[in-house]
């Protein structure tokens, strides 16, 4: 008997996709705590701390701190692209608007869980990023995510915002 493949063959992106799903579904809160508000969809300071936390946790992950912060610029990307899109909404209609507002700094701690999870998830899929097979496995796994997980068609699009950079090479 053959002993099954060991590495990048039985690893897999579907955690790296999960988690991207749920960075881009809690965006919705995050649009509810900003609406209305004198918050800014885009918060250059808070991203900026972002990209150092997780590049840092990379690093001590032994992980590529440099591709880590490529993914997370997408995923920043697409959690904006939702942002705007509700406000798109909830500006044509605002009987869809949200009536109660979500406190900004909570949501964020719970971003910043999702975070740690998904510099784990880019750190353990290392391999599998490099290989060939990356690209069919990322469009297999998003599918597989979007139908699960029942996405609409901004969270989709949302969703494909946020992955580009998964199966981009370090020299890139
Ligand atoms: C999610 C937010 O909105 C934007 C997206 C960010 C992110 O995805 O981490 C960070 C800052 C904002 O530009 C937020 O303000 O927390």
């Amino acid at each position: 008997a053959v002993a099954a493949p060991a590495g990048p063959v039985r690893a897999s992106l579907r955690p790296l996709v999960e988690l991207s799903a749920e960075r881009v579904l809690v965006a919705d809160e995050v649009a509810a705590a900003k609406w209305g508000t004198d918050s800014p969809i885009d918060d250059p300071a808070r991203e900026r701390e972002v990209l150092d936390a997780v590049a840092r946790q990379a690093e001590e992950l032994g992980a590529d701190p440099v591709a880590t912060a490529r993914i997370f610029r997408d995923q920043i990307e697409a959690s904006k692209v939702v942002q705007r899109g509700l406000y798109r909404r909830w500006a044509a209609d605002p009987a869809q608007a949200p009536t109660d507002r979500p406190d900004l700094g909570r949501i964020r701690l719970e971003i910043n869980r999702i975070n740690g999870e998904l510099v784990r998830a880019i750190a353990d899929s290392a391999a599998l990023r490099e290989a060939p097979s990356c690209g069919g496995r990322l469009t297999a796994g998003a599918a597989a995510v979007v139908h699960g997980r029942r996405l609409d068609t901004l969270h989709t699009v949302a969703l494909g915002r946020s992955l580009p950079s998964v199966c981009e090479r370090a020299e890139r």
